[in-house]
């Protein structure tokens, strides 16, 4: 590679998704000399391709699904009628719309703080873009992830193969769809096209529907989903061929039994893989992982004693749109300040999945705590009898939540049920917060609301903990008397 130009600069940040924009303001303010480099187009994962449109798409087949089931409380239109091309007309403006207001942003920075083109590490201080030598003091990789798909699809499949950034450039619905992997993405936009119409089969390796860890709603999610869409799990073997324009999708379960079906296209939603393969890494002598993700501190950002930071989804350390803001908020203010690096504090997990039933996560999970070896109990709720549940026929799932037996702190929580994204909200704040089942349970709970189920799991929990009782004086809502 030629060098027409050289840059020098005192923080070159890679990347400006998420995590690189927020790197970038924080880096801001300890030096005026930043630089944003960006190999693709300005307007981030999560509104282009990711959190804003797959939410625009539920939004239509939640749309959808209130109508036809508006029978069930003796209301009906006639009919439903789902109209492709204007469901996808609506996510792509909107969609554009979220995309406008990053893109300005990002074009409102002064010029001389921006440049395009793929970056490559020459060495820890100088980065190679296009003709340009970037020598840099500081510098923050903030590279997010792109979809994994298995080559063998890709050679198979053709364009007839397709991941979650082509399903929001449809100008129509299509007819069927094959989506494979039951992670996040595959359940959110399987469940989505289903809704709207799109014949659609979600096929997955495990029994694992979704990203729940606790063996019993592990099953209750499967039972939940598979009520409602058409799933084939637990497989041996998946393999997509291609037909004309057609992909035939041949399966094998464990028993040896196959199974063919055929759809216009494939959504491959089978993973992400970190973008560190392309960023010639090696030329810096940085620790890896087996991944090849730089090992770093997740307080700090910093490569281990390095002038190297890292965020975002590329330490696919809970890639998740928060927690890419914040890690770029951490790894931009520590390289504006290296070589001091400020420990900061991290947030309590939560994760979200927008299918319905919704899912949530909070605090650690059921897996987490088996692995810390942490001596906890659980109390549970099922929502098929919750009042407020029933009411708004949204009466599917559970709550687990988990506290530590001794102290009675509330340790985290997972479940599958309405309002999941409201209540895991409830239950990181008071994870972070450090507290007692007790304090949750002197709260305020509404009547009728979906957080009445909560108290009900909350309470069964403080009674499996067999704490000393309180006194009268001291709380509200007392376990028993042991
Ligand atoms: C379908 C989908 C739905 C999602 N829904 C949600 C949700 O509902 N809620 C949620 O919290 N999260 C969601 N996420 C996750 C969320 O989108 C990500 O956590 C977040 O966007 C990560 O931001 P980032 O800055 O790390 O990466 P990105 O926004 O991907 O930014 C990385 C940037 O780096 C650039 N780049 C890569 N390599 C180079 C290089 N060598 N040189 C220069 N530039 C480079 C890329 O072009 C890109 O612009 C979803 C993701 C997907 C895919
Ligand atoms: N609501 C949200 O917050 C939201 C929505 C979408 C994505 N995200 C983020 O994006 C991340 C990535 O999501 P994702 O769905 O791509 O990953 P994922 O890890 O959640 O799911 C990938 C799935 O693909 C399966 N898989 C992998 N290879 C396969 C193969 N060859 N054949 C069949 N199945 C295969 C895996 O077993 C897994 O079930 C999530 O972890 C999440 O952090 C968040």
């Amino acid at each position: 590679m030629t060098t027409n130009s050289i840059v020098e600069t005192d923080v070159a940040i890679i990347g400006a998704g998420t995590a690189g924009m927020s790197a970038y303001r924080a880096a801001l303010e300890h030096t005026p000399r930043v630089l944003l480099i960006e190999s693709g187009v300005y307007g981030t994962t999560c509104a282009r391709v990711g959190c804003m449109p797959s939410k625009l798409l539920i939004a239509a087949a939640d749309a959808a699904h209130m109508m036809a089931i508006a029978p069930q409380f003796g209301v009906s239109a006639s009919g439903v009628n789902v109209d492709g091309r204007a469901v996808m007309a609506r996510v792509r403006s909107e969609r554009d719309r979220f995309v406008g207001f990053v893109v300005d942003t990002v074009e409102h920075w002064p010029a001389e703080h921006r440049m395009l083109g793929h970056a490559r590490f020459i060495d820890q201080h100088t980065l190679q873009v296009g003709d340009t030598q970037v020598r840099a003091q500081r510098i923050v990789i903030a590279t997010g992830s792109r979809p994994a798909v298995p080559e063998a699809w890709r050679q198979a499949l053709g364009e007839r193969l397709i991941i979650n950034d082509d399903v929001f450039d449809w100008q129509d619905l299509p007819r069927s769809v094959a989506v494979v992997g039951t992670g996040v993405i595959g359940l959110e936009l399987a469940q989505a096209l289903h809704r709207l119409g799109v014949r659609v089969r979600l096929y997955g390796r495990s029994e694992r529907v979704g990203p729940l860890t606790d063996p019993e709603l592990q099953a209750l999610s499967l039972e939940v989903f598979t009520h409602e869409l058409p799933l084939s799990v637990n497989l041996a073997h998946i393999e997509p061929r291609r037909e004309g324009d057609r992909v035939i999708v041949r399966t094998s379960n464990r028993a040896g039994d196959v199974h063919e079906e055929a759809f216009d296209w494939l959504l491959a939603a089978t993973g992400r893989t970190p973008n560190v393969d392309q960023l010639g890494l090696e030329n810096t002598g940085m620790p890896r992982d087996a991944r090849g993700i730089p090992i770093h501190d997740r307080h700090t950002a910093q490569v281990a004693g390095l002038p190297i930071f890292v965020a975002g989804d590329v330490n696919e350390d809970r890639p998740l749109l928060h927690e890419a803001a914040d890690e770029g908020r951490i790894a931009g203010g520590n390289a504006g300040l290296y070589p001091d690096a400020r420990l900061r504090p991290r947030r309590a997990p939560l994760a979200v999945v927008f299918s319905e039933p919704q899912i949530a996560l909070a605090g650690a999970s059921h897996a987490e705590l088996r692995s810390a070896g942490i001596d906890f109990e659980v109390g549970r709720v099922s929502f098929s009898d919750q009042g407020r549940s029933r009411v708004m026929g949204r009466n599917q799932g559970a709550l687990h939540v988990y506290g530590e037996v001794g102290t009675g702190r509330f340790l985290g929580a997972e479940m599958l049920g309405p309002a999941a994204e409201h209540l895991g909200h409830l239950l990181a704040w008071s994870v972070q917060r450090g507290d007692t089942v007790q304090q949750m349970l002197d709260s305020p709970f509404y009547h009728p609301v979906v957080e009445e189920g909560l108290r009900t799991a909350l309470r069964q929990l403080q009674t499996a903990l067999r704490l000393p009782r309180p006194s009268d004086e001291e709380c509200l809502d007392c376990g028993p008397k042991f």
